[in-house]
């Protein structure tokens, strides 16, 4: 189908709105892309490379998609030719994540390990090929995930950002899709028929994750601004919001004892 007018309003303003409002990409950026095979990232790059080809953003930038090969039997030949379809290579990167998170060390709560060992390693992928971003295809849904999951199981009140400089990799990681509600990229996915490839993880969607992103979906049964309010909290939330005490000093504390 490609484009229709009211893409501007539900996917290209939202996406916009976060680049040009928190900085995500600048002028000459040599942008890589963590491709899983997923609808997220998938999207990701349907939407980064329309937005550069015609030139959205009023400057140019670079893509480089990069997929991690995490050691379980997949077949990524769909995303390969997607990303050829556009006009890119795919830049295969090996590892032995899953013998690692599930043979080696036997974890539990293997979501965690994997996850550090997957970041580390596209990290310093995308470093040594040159880009100064890493672009991955967190959502809205995943914002408020995160929010909830700090919040209940660590007692933060905290989600990731939507740029963050990472000094140890010298790279800043940007999420695009911040302000997408996931059930907007589904449709996408769906009308675009874009490849989407089967995720072999033996524990996906038996996660905390999937436990709070139920508990999202009937709270935003009864309260369907569930997550428009959610940015409102992100954007416009203060110090103030928080008992941390961080306007009293040591002595008051000591005194009202
Ligand atoms: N194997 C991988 N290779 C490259 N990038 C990856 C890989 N796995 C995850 N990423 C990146 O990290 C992001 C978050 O990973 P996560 O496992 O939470 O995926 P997700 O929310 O299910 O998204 P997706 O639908 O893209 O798989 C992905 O959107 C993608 O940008």
């Amino acid at each position: 189908m490609g484009f229709i007018k009211k893409d501007n309003k539900d996917y290209y303003n939202p996406i916009r709105r976060a680049i040009l409002k928190h900085g995500l990409i600048e002028p000459g950026d040599k942008v890589a892309i963590g491709m899983s095979g997923g609808k997220d990232s998938t999207s990701l790059l349907y939407f980064l490379d329309r937005i550069k080809k015609e030139q959205r953003l009023g400057f140019d930038f670079d893509i480089v998609p990069i997929s991690l090969d995490m050691d379980m039997e997949m077949d990524i030949s769909p995303m390969i030719s997607f990303v050829e379809s556009l006009g890119y290579n795919l830049e295969v990167v090996p590892t032995n994540i899953a013998t690692v998170v599930f043979d080696i060390r036997q974890e539990r709560s293997p979501c965690s390990l994997c996850a550090k060992l997957r970041r580390g390693i596209l990290n310093k992928h995308a470093r040594e090929m040159g880009c100064n971003k890493l672009a991955l295809g967190h959502h809205l849904d995943d914002a408020i995930e995160t929010y909830f999951m700090n919040f209940l199981f660590h007692g933060r009140m905290a989600s990731f950002e939507p740029k963050t400089y990472l000094t140890n990799a010298d790279i800043t990681v940007i999420r695009p899709l911040l302000y997408l509600e996931e059930t907007m990229i589904k449709k996408l996915v769906k009308r675009e028929a874009l490849p989407v490839i089967f995720n072999p993880c033996p524990v996906d969607k038996k996660t905390k994750r999937e436990e709070i992103k139920n508990l999202i979906t009937q709270v935003s049964n009864q309260y369907p601004d569930v997550r428009k309010k959610f940015v409102q909290g992100m954007e416009q939330g203060t110090s103030a919001d928080f008992w941390t005490g961080s306007l009293v000093t040591g002595d008051e504390l000591s005194k009202n004892r």
